[in-house]
């Protein structure tokens, strides 16, 4: 029997209009975990997602759901999908219990199947509690859980969850992403957010989304390594010229943010700050500060991010 990924996009493009919003874009899922689909507001996350789900048609490239075309066997590819989109769907004058039954109808679940995904589903989000609470009662957490509910009630071997701790508060981002890692352990998911920190500490893998295309793709470790510092701050009470640094090995570049402090840019390992302490000893340049330049992070973010408007 083939094994066929559990999501396979090629080629995949969309035109709104006149203008690309996306192009181009090769993703393969194999396995369960999480993926992170990172990218600013307007690179193309949204669009990638909702042809994915089946929610829009493409304009060219192909979308298979374990082996399945959604555009070919729409109702049969979404069974294996769940899907929170950016503003999920909830009725709000429904009750927990209605809206999820609502939800795995829509599935076309079998009917003695529905009651026990529905406790499954409400225990799972921690939402039991609330089986007869209307929707609008619920906090914005709450109501996120309850998205996130529907979109697992049928135990799909996807779910994809479009920037879900977006507008909630920071202890509902906590739970909201501790869900979502237990919901991994069982489920392949795809989740996005122009938050880098959070795809960070999330994913294993990372899809970077820049101007509708895909411009880093690897693992996250293999992320970080690309994005550690390149750069050091250095806070000196008398600093030396510029020249001086230069001659340090390992030393590429420095710039001074003010007349006291210098930003200097290095290659290779992180020894560059024992180095550069040992100078400022040696030469009398009053270190009183040095440390890794986190600013430098968020440069390259943006260095990957215009990489492809540029080429
Ligand atoms: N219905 C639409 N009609 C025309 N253009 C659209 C439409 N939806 C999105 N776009 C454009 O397509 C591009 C990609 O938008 P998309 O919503 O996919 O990005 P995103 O990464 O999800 O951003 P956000 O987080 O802001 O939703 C943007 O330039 C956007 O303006």
């Amino acid at each position: 029997m083939i094994e066929h990924p559990i999501l396979s996009i090629k080629n995949l493009s969309h035109r709104y209009s006149s203008s690309w919003a996306i192009r181009d874009i090769d993703l393969e899922i194999n396995r369960t975990g999480i993926l992170g689909l990172l990218g600013s507001n307007g690179a193309g996350k949204s669009t990638t997602m909702n042809i994915m789900c089946g929610v829009l048609n493409q304009t060219e490239g192909s979308v298979l759901i374990n082996g399945i075309d959604i555009r070919e066997q729409p109702e049969l590819a979404k069974r294996q999908i769940g899907f929170l989109p950016q503003n999920p769907p909830l009725y709000l004058d429904l009750t927990v219990d209605e809206y999820l039954i609502y939800t795995a109808e829509l599935r076309k679940m079998e009917y003695r199947q529905i009651k026990p995904a529905l406790e499954e589903a409400k225990e799972r989000c921690g939402i039991a509690h609330f089986s007869n609470r209307l929707i609008k009662n619920l906090s914005g957490g709450y109501r996120q859980r309850v998205g996130i509910a529907q979109a697992i009630i049928h135990k799909p071997k996807l779910v994809v969850m479009d920037e879900p701790t977006n507008g909630l508060d920071p202890n509902q981002i906590t739970e909201v992403r501790t869900l979502i890692k237990e919901i991994a352990v069982e489920h392949a998911v795809i989740f996005s957010s122009h938050v880098l920190s959070e795809v960070q500490m999330l994913c294993k893998e990372i899809k970077m989304i820049a101007d509708g295309r895909i411009v880093f793709s690897d693992t996250m470790d293999a992320f970080n390594n690309y994005v550690e510092p390149h750069s050091v701050l250095m806070q000196m009470e008398n600093p030396p010229v510029t020249a001086e640094l230069l001659k340090i090995a390992g030393v590429d570049k420095v710039d001074f943010v003010t007349e006291r402090q210098a930003r200097v840019y290095f290659t290779g390992d992180r020894e560059i700050t024992e180095r550069l302490i040992a100078a400022s000893v040696h030469n009398g340049w009053r270190l009183s500060e040095i440390s890794l330049d986190k600013t430098a992070l968020d440069e390259i973010f943006k260095q990957l991010s215009t990489k492809t408007m540029q080429s």
